[in-house]
């Protein structure tokens, strides 16, 4: 087994902030592709209003879509201190936020959701009912949500926690993984329901199986990278690449540090959608 694959992703929140500095960004993302101008320019042109955003202490992206004719967005995984950015956004552009959905408990960070919904009234929480947590709207494989012309699928994607949701869209040309694949990486499986076969089978029989242009959004990155597709993962990820069996090995022998803020992200994400503040 080689070194290299026991390695955790690296964390250097330091090194995004100053990639997003050097960019002359706000909370942006950290680095800006032509995959992902591309993408932009694609969005735009089917009526699709696309944002990544960036939550530099826990290196988080949250995703803002709207329907450019409706006016109605929804944001996925909002965080807690960046959720005045993204309020002031939605306004700014004149969208009306429908729905904040998490796309599963998050373990490292205080999601935004509450404070959203206090900001924005109107705007209903969402998460997986297989989560545990307390949300306006809870949901399952299968489940749909409609912000005007557009929607996103949801597709059930356990092993990093068992109520991860793959949010992908009608058109299939993007997917936010949340915490289950990350750009050549993948989310940890030793807490909250964790199973590295689990999220082995997500990964591969679900989000592996859309399309191979399918662009991936996930909830972290660590080394500045914004965007990847299916395709590439499907070649490249050095975790997934491997057999299951390796793979179950190389998630148990990680020894990951605990996340800074677990201890009170996860009681306060359990009551996400519900809280005052
Ligand atoms: N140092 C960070 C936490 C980093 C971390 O554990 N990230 C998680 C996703 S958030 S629970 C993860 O799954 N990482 C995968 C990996 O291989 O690194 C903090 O203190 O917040």
């Amino acid at each position: 087994m080689s070194a290299s694959l026991l390695a955790p992703l690296r964390t250097l929140p330091v090194r995004a902030i100053g990639v997003a500095a050097r960019l002359g960004g706000s909370g942006g993302a950290p680095a800006c592709t032509g995959l992902r101008t591309y993408c932009q320019r694609m969005s735009q042109l089917s009526g699709l209003v696309f944002r990544q955003l960036f939550e530099p202490v826990s290196c988080t992206y949250t995703y803002l879509l709207a329907d450019v004719k409706t006016k109605e967005a929804v944001l996925i995984d909002p965080v807690l201190e960046t959720a005045e950015r993204d309020a002031q956004l939605v306004k700014e552009l004149g969208l009306k936020l429908k729905y904040a959905a998490n796309t599963h408990c998050h373990a490292d960070h205080i999601t935004g959701t509450g404070l959203l919904k206090k900001m924005l009234p109107g705007c209903k929480s969402i998460i997986s009912k297989h989560s545990g947590a307390k949300a306006d709207i809870t949901i399952d494989e299968g489940d749909t949500i409609k912000f005007g012309k557009f929607y996103l699928d949801s597709l059930s994607t356990p092993g990093h926690t068992d109520g991860c949701l793959t949010f992908v869209l009608n058109d299939k040309s993007m997917a936010f993984t949340g915490d289950a694949l990350l750009i050549r990486g993948c989310g940890r499986t030793d807490f909250q329901q964790g199973s590295p076969n689990k999220l082995y089978q997500s990964i591969h029989q679900k989000i592996f199986t859309l399309p191979g242009e399918c662009l991936v959004y996930p909830a972290h990155d660590y080394t500045g990278s914004t965007v990847s597709t299916v395709d590439e993962e499907k070649r490249l990820n050095p975790r997934l690449i491997l057999k299951e069996k390796e793979f179950v090995y190389v998630m148990n022998n990680l020894n990951l540090p605990k996340p800074d803020q677990i201890d009170f992200a996860v009681p306060a994400n359990l009551m996400c959608g519900v809280q005052d503040k």
